[in-house]
């Protein structure tokens, strides 16, 4: 059919892999923070006994205060002008989790750069899942714990210690318990060493069943295993949610390039590589470098033209129908090949205008969880872009642990929405009057 007969083959992670574009690891991505800049455990057991005052939004830098922003003065001045409570900031928790999933990204391509055989398990469900997931897990986990000491901790998280503790499993066990402590002692911040059965603990403190009221941390330790696995793309992704709406996310993606992905092959053979993207409702959607370059605003491609779009999809066709997107991009006249990454980098890059439209849609019968779409739903909402399902429907983060659709996940900016969604809805009723359906 015209677009996936058409220009070209489909963009995949075979070309965009750092790998196999130019040397993975050709420089260190990381910087740890400050020493000082975390907690040591004596502050943990003082704030964990002393509640902090949380700041009005209005007190924040006026560089990230929309409220401030909005009304062209300073933050003093907006808080003057106003005298209704002030907005809630977030912007503790932001820091915190982006401390945490660069500490978690650290671990991740520590793995990834030499991982063995013994690394890798396979989950019921027959998901691969490495040491890098769990240690990733328990990392973040241990970390907002101790830079937000508060009587109430809920992480909806996607891995459990059930396999870890069999006694087949100890070494594994043992392993990510060594990973975790390494990077926690490498940090200069969090002085502390776990023992196993604390890494355990750290774990499944992630079995929250999240919902539609109070706060709850959601995180994907690695989204993207089987990329991660292939040495492709992968995302640590940490959102929160407050009354049932997302409120902030951070997406770190080590192999994400610093320039457009689209021209990773082509120009920027030797950019960087190491992004992480953080938004917060209502301030705008951020990326940096994952060595700490300063954060640029980003923003969703402006094209309003589908001929001129191109598509994100998965790289996994298990994952979603490749051949469904196809007929969706022909009716737009969409010409460019599908860019098919792993992960939610594809919510990144969307953020950043790589590309004008993400299309996800599992095979019947799958149901979609919270921590594959939270962190990338905000990134690219504070980048201006919109995240829908099939219909049209904003997605539902209040529900628990699953998202509650049948069809599928669409994102593109405001003006090719409308476009977009006609396609989607033209395509899904052929899909259903075509007779392999039935
Ligand atoms: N059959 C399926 N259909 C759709 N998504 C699936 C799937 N099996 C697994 N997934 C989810 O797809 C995620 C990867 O998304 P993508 O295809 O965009 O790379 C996986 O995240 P994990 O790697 O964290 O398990 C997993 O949650
Ligand atoms: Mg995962």
């Amino acid at each position: 059919m015209g677009m996936a007969s058409g220009i070209s083959r489909p963009v995949t992670a075979a070309c965009i892999n750092p790998s196999s574009c130019r040397p993975r690891y050709h420089r260190p991505i990381f910087s740890f923070p400050q020493p000082g800049a975390g907690l040591n455990l004596q502050r943990l057991f003082f704030r964990s006994f002393h509640f902090r005052r949380r700041l009005p939004h209005s007190l924040g830098t006026s560089s990230e205060d929309p409220f401030a922003q909005r009304l062209g003065g300073s933050p003093s001045e907006a808080m003057s002008s106003f005298s209704s409570p002030s907005p809630v900031s977030y912007s503790e928790e932001l820091a915190a989790a982006k401390k945490a999933a660069l500490l978690a990204s650290h671990l991740c391509q520590k793995v990834q750069k030499s991982i063995m055989p013994s690394d890798v398990q396979s989950k019921a469900d027959k998901s691969p899942v490495t040491v890098a997931d769990y240690g990733s897990q328990a990392l973040i986990s241990l970390v907002l714990k101790m830079e937000l000491p508060s009587l109430s901790f809920s992480l909806v998280a996607e891995e459990d210690s059930v396999d870890l503790r069999k006694d087949v499993a100890h070494e594994t066990l043992k392993s990510i318990t060594k990973l975790v402590n390494e990077i926690l002692s490498a940090s200069d911040t969090y002085k502390l060493s776990l023992s196993e059965e604390e890494v355990l603990d750290a774990i499944d403190s992630g079995k929250s069943e999240g919902g539609p009221h109070g706060r709850h941390w959601v995180l994907d330790p690695i989204d993207g295993t089987k990329g991660f696995l292939r040495g492709d793309q992968y995302a640590i992704a940490l959102a929160m949610l407050d009354e049932g709406k997302v409120v902030l996310g951070v997406l770190a993606c080590p192999n994400l390039p610093l320039f457009s992905i689209r021209s990773t092959c082509d120009q920027s053979f030797n950019s960087e590589i190491g992004c992480i993207f953080s938004a917060c409702l209502g301030s705008g959607a951020l990326m940096e470098s994952l060595n700490g370059s300063t954060a640029t605003k980003v923003h969703v491609s402006t094209i309003e033209a589908p001929a001129d779009a191109s598509f994100f999809e998965s790289f996994e066709a298990a994952h979603s129908m490749h051949d469904l997107s196809s007929s969706i991009a022909e009716k737009l006249g969409v010409r460019a090949p599908p860019v098919r990454i792993d992960s939610q980098a594809k919510y990144a890059a969307m953020a950043r205008g790589d590309g004008a439209i993400y299309l996800r849609f599992p095979h019947k019968g799958y149901r979609e969880k919270i921590w594959d779409h939270a962190a990338g739903f905000i990134v690219v909402s504070e980048a201006g872009g919109v995240v829908s399902d099939a219909a049209g429907n904003e997605l539902d983060f209040s529900r628990g642990r699953h998202l509650d659709l049948d069809t599928g996940i669409i994102c593109t900016n405001k003006k090719l929405m409308p476009l977009l969604l006609k396609a989607v809805q033209d395509s899904l009723k052929e899909k259903l009057q075509s007779p392999s359906t039935h």
